[in-house]
């Protein structure tokens, strides 16, 4: 049998827009009512995506959520047609209106966490949507989450989809963000490694001063309980709260792993050493690369800039890993001759590739943020929903539909526009019948 890591994408929504509304993510708030395009947004992602699938690597696609969320804007009580309902709420509550047109659930790698059918208890791959509670707009994605993933992982015999945990702080959970799995090879048990900002339960602990923590230790005990993993398959790490005060909101910006290789900041981690100890104890004879950038050669608020750990590490078909990274490392005078200089070393990553994400990084999503990784079996692959892996025709098709559908540009201004509404669920409609989703937006259920 045959183990494979599959790369599902978020597709970006045709309401992606900067509205500043991630408190923490440096980017988010220096970009605020910056013009975004949509389209332009959309096309950067699915080339990303197919460029990993033109390396030969298994990449699938994600649907994004409806937005604007008139349902949420109704139970907030705003009433009337939808129109009148974007409009009161563009009028009355602003802050209110424009947390519900966020594109955020482009960012998948926030979708869930995932564990593999090697690690879990009953040998099915698990889902847990993550909960997202830490901010507004994003705890409004779990449930149709949910539903999308249920619509792509569609085979009860492989698939055990979970609700999200319960909506509350003391549960915040950012999903795979803040989860990486080391593994001697996709099919081998492996060790989960959890990362959270703060002790739900036990405010004596430390904990960040200025930003949020936005992962509990307790949300990641949960998960680990609900996908039935061992105690010796799993890691807690707490993240070192300085690097979130400097705005690492996930530890996606400040590491990320891939089979035996870990790539880190050294300011990532909360007591390192024992941590790594106890990974390299767990992960059994082989050896854990464990690769250190330290703030000398790259400043936290350098890898925070250009998302130097926000690559995604994919281990290519002949074994080699290659780092998939943003081109704002490549216009870094210190990211991109650190990078260079890593590729000649001894570890396993041998190439570097740069992808124009633009339109993601101006929020914060880099290319590991655009991703949601699952590591398979050939049969399991086989019972995902087959109209969502991206070969040659999907990707054409996906770029005629953003033709069709998507704007070149727009303004948070015209998010009330009825007409983006219509332009919106049309799009997502017929998303729905290319990639065989059934009926999975609130819009569909009425
Ligand atoms: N690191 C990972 N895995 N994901 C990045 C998520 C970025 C997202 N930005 C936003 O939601 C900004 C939306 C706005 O401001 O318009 C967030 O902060 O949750």
């Amino acid at each position: 049998m045959q183990h494979f890591e599959v790369n599902f994408d978020g597709l970006v929504g045709p309401t992606h827009n900067y509205a500043g509304l991630s408190f923490g993510n440096v980017a988010s708030l220096n970009n605020a009512n910056a013009s975004s395009s949509p389209k332009q947004a959309a096309k950067q992602g699915l080339q990303k995506a197919k460029a990993l699938a033109d390396m030969g690597l298994t990449q699938g696609v994600l649907a994004p959520q409806e937005r604007p969320d008139v349902l949420t804007l109704r139970r907030l009580g705003f009433s009337g047609t939808d129109a009148q309902v974007l409009e009161k709420a563009a009028k009355q509550a602003p802050q209110v209106f424009l947390a519900c047109c966020s594109a955020s659930s482009m960012w998948t790698a926030n979708a869930a966490t995932v564990s593999p059918s090697a690690d879990t208890a009953d040998g099915k791959v698990h889902f847990t949507p993550a909960n997202l509670t830490n901010k507004f707009h994003r705890s409004l994605e779990p449930q149709v989450t949910g539903r999308i993933l249920q619509a792509t992982f569609n085979n009860d015999k492989y698939f055990k989809h979970h609700t999200h945990l319960p909506d509350n702080e003391f549960f915040g959970d950012e999903g795979a963000a803040n989860h990486t799995r080391l593994c001697q090879n996709y099919g081998h048990e492996g060790v989960e490694i959890f990362t959270f900002g703060r002790y739900a339960f036990d405010t004596s602990k430390p904990a960040p001063q200025k930003y949020p923590a936005r992962q509990t230790l307790e949300a990641c005990q949960a998960i680990a309980r609900l996908h039935g993993l061992s105690d010796e398959n799993v890691v807690y790490v707490q993240q070192n709260p300085n690097v979130i005060d400097q705005g690492v909101f996930h530890n996606d910006v400040i590491s990320v792993g891939n089979q035996n290789v870990l790539f880190y900041h050294e300011q990532a981690f909360h007591n390192t050493d024992a941590a790594f100890a106890e990974i390299q104890q767990k992960f059994g004879d082989e050896k854990v690369y464990f690769i250190k950038v330290d703030s000398q050669q790259v400043s936290v608020e350098e890898a925070v800039k250009t998302y130097l750990f926000n690559t995604q590490i994919v281990t290519m078909t002949n074994g080699d890993m290659a780092i998939i990274a943003p081109t704002e490392c490549r216009d870094s005078k210190a990211v991109s001759s650190y990078l260079s200089d890593l590729v000649t070393q001894n570890t396993p990553i041998k190439q570097i590739h740069y992808f124009d994400v633009k339109q993601s990084m101006r929020n914060g999503g880099g290319p590991a943020c655009l991703r949601l990784r699952v590591a398979m079996n050939d049969q399991e692959v086989d019972a995902v929903n087959p109209n969502t892996l991206l070969y040659d025709t999907l990707f054409e098709r996906l770029n005629l539909w953003v033709d069709k559908h998507y704007r070149d540009q727009l303004l948070v201004a015209d998010l009330h526009d009825p007409q983006l509404l219509i332009e919106s669920r049309t799009a997502l409609d017929e998303l729905t019948q290319i990639l065989k989703l059934g009926s999975v937006y609130p819009f569909q259920q009425d």
